[in-house]
Parts: C-alpha cells; structure tokens; sequence
C-alpha cells in the first residue's frame, strides 16, 4: 500500500485515466490522491463524484502534504507551472511529468537546485490498469523516490525504466500508440459494416483479435514474425490480407506514424524552448 499524497496539477484525460486506475488498484487510498485545475469546479466535482478523490482548485492546493506532484497539463503551460512551483516546492517533494517533449533537465534548470523529478510517459489504458508506461528519473533523483513512483505508476500497468533519450519514440509507440489500435479498429469495423455485420458484434471480434494476438506476444516466445506464419498458409486467405496490406503501404504507414508521433514529441521541447520559428 502506497502511503505517500498525490497531487495532480491538471484533470484532462490523461489525469482521470490515470486517477482512476489507481483507486481501482486499491494500492493508494482515494483521500491520498488531490486533483486540481487552474477554474473548471465543475470538471473538479465530476473527478471527485466519479472516483472519491480529494479536489480543489490549484490556488488552493496545500503544497506541504503533497509527497509527489504530477504535472498532467499541457505542454504549452510548463514555463508557467514551473515559474510557480519554484517558490513552492521543496527539492524532496518529487515532481512527476506526464508531459509529451518537456525534459527532465528542462524543468530541473527552472526549479530550485537538486529538485527531484521524474518524466514518464503513460498512456489511457491506464484507466484500466494496462498502460505501458514509461519512466526515467532527472539528475537529483533518489533512487528511493524512483523505487515508490514505480510503485504508484505500476497500480496502472507496466512500467519501463528507459533512458531520457529513448522518451521520444516511446511517447510515439505507446504513448500515442492507443489511438493507432483504435484507427484499425475504426477500419475494421468499417469494412465489416460495408459486408452488412453490425458495429457491436464487430467490435467484439476485433477486440478480441487484437487482445489474443497481443497475450500471444506477451505471454509466448516466438517472435512477432513467427507468429505471423503461422497464421499464414500458402496461397491461403492471409497471404492475400498480408499482401493487400503489404502493397497498401501498411509497414511503412506503421513506422510513419511512430516516427511522426517522435518527432512531433522533439518539436514540442523545441517548440517550448522557442527554437522553433513560428512557435507558439
Ligand atoms: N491524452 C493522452 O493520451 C496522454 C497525454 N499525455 C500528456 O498529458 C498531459 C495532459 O493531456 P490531456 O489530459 O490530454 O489534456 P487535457 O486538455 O484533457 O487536460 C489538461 C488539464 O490541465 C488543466 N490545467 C491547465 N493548466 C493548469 C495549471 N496551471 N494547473 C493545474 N491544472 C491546469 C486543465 O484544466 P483548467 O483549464 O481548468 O486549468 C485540464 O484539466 C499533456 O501534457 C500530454 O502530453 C501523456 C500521455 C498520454
Ligand atoms: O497527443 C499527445 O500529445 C499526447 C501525448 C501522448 C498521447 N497523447
């Protein structure tokens, strides 16, 4: 049981998911968890109504019994959170990012000397406990404080200890990786309709496709490439799916869409920095 207090600056949607994976865990209790936003009250008393969680707005929020702070607003607002953070936080209360492209030196050089952060990158699985996320300590971090984030951050899924340079192609495979899944399933809906199936039986087979070939990754030994012939008889009904998708540009659209997401994740920090001519 985790017994530390947790604050969230922000509570967006990836605030909630992760709020809501971690009461249903039961591994922190809902009165160790505060959420704010800067004036929404009615968003406040939806979050608080919906999982028993302590809300107040963030002018409010008592910073001395907050253990861990997680920033989950968006990236365009950290010079101004962290310009009051300054002056509020203490360096061994440990701020916690979820935020796309804002490094861990980035908001070391805008706190106080030896501030404690750490920048992860969950995804919206987490309302059901099954993101992949991922975490990487800054320079002042104790390892301690590293060993009980995890903690808190495995009530929501798997956690991966990654290098800070790895954090933009993570963000672009998983951290945006939720929303490519449910573009496919949008497509294979699509299609089943068009052959007269109805949406909710399909979204039952599909779901259940994606979900057995992902234990089969998960939970076998053969590779990703293997499993594939096996699913693939000769001159069979896959190969001729294979090669549609093949002829398509169905691989290259995949590695697209994780480099777009990566790159749009490095741009953002620059963006943020003001390297970026027509930033905003
Ligand atoms: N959505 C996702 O799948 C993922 C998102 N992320 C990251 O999570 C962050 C949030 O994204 P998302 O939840 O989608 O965004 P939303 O726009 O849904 O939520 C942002 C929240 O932040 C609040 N907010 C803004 N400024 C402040 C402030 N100074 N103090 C406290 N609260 C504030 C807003 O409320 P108000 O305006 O009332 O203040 C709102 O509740 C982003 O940085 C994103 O990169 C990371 C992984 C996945
Ligand atoms: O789209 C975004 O910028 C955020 C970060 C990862 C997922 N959603």
């Amino acid at each position: 049981m985790i017994k530390q207090t947790i604050a969230f600056l922000g509570a967006g949607s990836m605030a909630e998911a992760m709020i809501s994976g971690m009461v249903e865990s039961g591994n922190i209790s809902a009165d160790q968890i505060i959420v704010t936003n800067r004036s929404n009250q009615d968003r406040l008393n939806e979050i608080n109504d919906k999982y028993g969680v302590r809300t107040v707005l963030k002018d409010d929020l008592d910073f001395s019994q907050v253990d861990q702070l997680i920033l989950a607003m968006k990236p365009k607002d950290i010079d101004a959170v962290l310009e009051d953070l300054r002056y509020k936080l203490n360096p061994n209360q440990v701020l916690v990012s979820v935020l796309a492209g804002i490094s861990t030196s980035y908001m070391e050089d805008r706190l106080n000397d030896g501030q404690e952060v750490i920048r992860v990158m969950p995804n919206t699985s987490s309302t059901l406990r099954e993101s992949a996320t991922a975490m990487c300590p800054g320079h002042y971090t104790d390892m301690e404080n590293v060993l009980v984030s995890k903690a808190l951050l495995q009530s929501i899924g798997e956690v991966f200890i990654i290098p800070e340079d790895k954090m933009d192609v993570f963000t672009g495979i998983a951290g945006s990786g939720p929303a490519y899944f449910y573009y496919l399933m949008e497509h294979i809906e699509e299609t089943g309709r068009a052959e007269g199936m109805d949406s909710k039986t399909l979204r039952e087979i599909g779901a259940q496709t994606l979900l057995g070939a992902a234990k089969m990754m998960l939970e076998g030994e053969e590779s990703p490439a293997e499993l594939r012939k096996k699913v693939t008889s000769p001159n069979g009904t896959t190969a001729a799916g294979l090669d549609a998708l093949e002829e398509s540009g169905g691989g290259d659209a995949i590695s697209a869409a994780i480099k777009g997401a990566a790159g749009r994740s490095k741009e953002l920090s620059k963006e943020i920095e003001g390297l970026l001519v027509g930033s905003k």
